[in-house]
C-alpha cells in the first residue's frame, strides 16, 4: 500500500479521468508505459491521504468511433472498438497500479466475462470504500457517446465530489490552444460559459450531465508533477467548471 500522509484532502472521493491520447507519450501508437507508471505514482500519492479514486481511460490512444466512420467504418462498429480500446487501456492501467501495490478492480459497462468484472454501481461504491481504486471501462456501453460523458456519469453515480479531467493542456482556453496560440486560458467558468462559448476541450453532453447534477469539473494537465495531490488539496490548478 502506498505510504499515508497527514495532508488533509479537499475532496473525499473523485472520478479522474485520464486521456487515452496522452498515454501515447513517446511511442507513436499504443500505450508508452512511463506515462503508466508515472499515473500510478499520481494515483497512489491520492490514496496515501485517503482520497477515493474512480478511473475512466479515454481510448483515443487507439480508436475513436468518429475517425474510423470518417474512413468509411460503420459508425457503430467503430464506436464499439473505441469502447473496447478504453478495456485494453484499463488493464494496462490496472497492471501499472497493482506493481506499484495499489489494489485495482475493473469493471466494464459491457459484460466482458473471464476478462474484466461487469459494472456493478454498488459494488464499486464499496471497493472503494475499502481503498481500492475503480477503473471504469467501455464508456457508457453505448455508442455515440464519449468517455467524458462516461467520466460523468460515473461520477455522478459514485457520488463523487469532483470530476477531474486530465488532459494534454493545463486547462480550458478561449479556443483550443495546439490551434490558436493566443488564446487564454480561464480559471473559473461556469457550465453555461462553456456551453455558450462552445469551448470544445470536453464534450457538450458531459457539461450538460455535470450541470444537471451539480458535479464540479476540473480540466488540468496531466504531465504536470504534482498537479493531482494539489488539486485533492485545494490548491489551484488548470480551470474549474462549477
Ligand atoms: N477551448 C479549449 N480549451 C482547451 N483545450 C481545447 C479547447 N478546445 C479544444 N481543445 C482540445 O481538447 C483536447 C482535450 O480533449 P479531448 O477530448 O480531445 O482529449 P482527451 O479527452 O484528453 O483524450 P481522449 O479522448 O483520448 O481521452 C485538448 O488536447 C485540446 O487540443
Ligand atoms: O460511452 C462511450 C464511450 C466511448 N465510446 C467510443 O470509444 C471511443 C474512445 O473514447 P474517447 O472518449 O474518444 O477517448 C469514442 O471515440 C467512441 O467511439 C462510445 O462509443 N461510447
Amino acid at each position: 500500500m502506498p505510504k499515508s500522509s497527514n495532508t488533509q484532502p479537499r475532496y473525499k472521493r473523485v472520478l479522474l479521468k485520464l486521456s487515452g491520447e496522452a498515454l501515447v507519450g513517446d511511442h507513436g501508437f499504443g500505450i508508452d508505459p512511463k506515462v503508466l507508471d508515472r499515473m500510478a505514482l499520481d494515483i497512489g500519492s491520492l490514496i496515501g491521504i485517503g482520497v477515493q479514486v474512480g478511473l475512466v481511460i479515454g481510448g483515443g490512444n487507439l480508436f475513436r468511433g468518429a475517425a474510423l466512420n470518417a474512413a468509411g467504418m460503420d459508425r457503430v462498429t467503430g464506436d464499439h472498438m473505441g469502447m473496447l480500446a478504453t478495456v485494453m487501456n484499463g488493464l494496462a492501467m490496472r497492471d501499472a497500479l497493482e506493481r506499484s501495490n495499489i489494489r485495482t478492480r475493473v469493471m466494464s459497462a459491457i459484460p466482458m466475462s473471464g476478462i474484466v468484472e461487469h459494472y456493478d454501481r454498488r459494488r464499486a461504491v464499496r471497493d472503494l470504500k475499502d481503498g481500492d481504486v475503480v477503473i471504469f471501462c467501455a464508456g457508457t456501453g453505448n455508442p455515440f457517446f464519449t468517455t467524458d460523458s462516461a467520466a460523468c456519469l460515473r461520477g455522478i453515480e459514485i457520488e463523487a465530489d469532483a470530476v477531474l479531467k486530465a488532459t494534454k493542456v493545463d486547462g480550458v482556453y478561449s479556443a483550443d490552444p495546439y490551434k490558436d496560440p493566443t488564446a487564454e486560458k480561464y480559471e473559473h467558468l461556469t457550465y453555461d460559459e462553456v456551453l455558450d462559448k462552445k469551448l470544445g476541450v470536453m464534450d457538450l453532453t458531459a457539461i450538460c450531465l455535470a450541470r444537471d447534477h451539480g458535479m464540479p469539473l476540473r480540466v488540468f494537465d496531466m504531465n504536470r508533477p504534482g498537479a493531482l495531490t494539489r488539486i485533492v488539496t485545494g490548491e489551484s490548478e488548470g480551470t474549474l467548471i462549477e
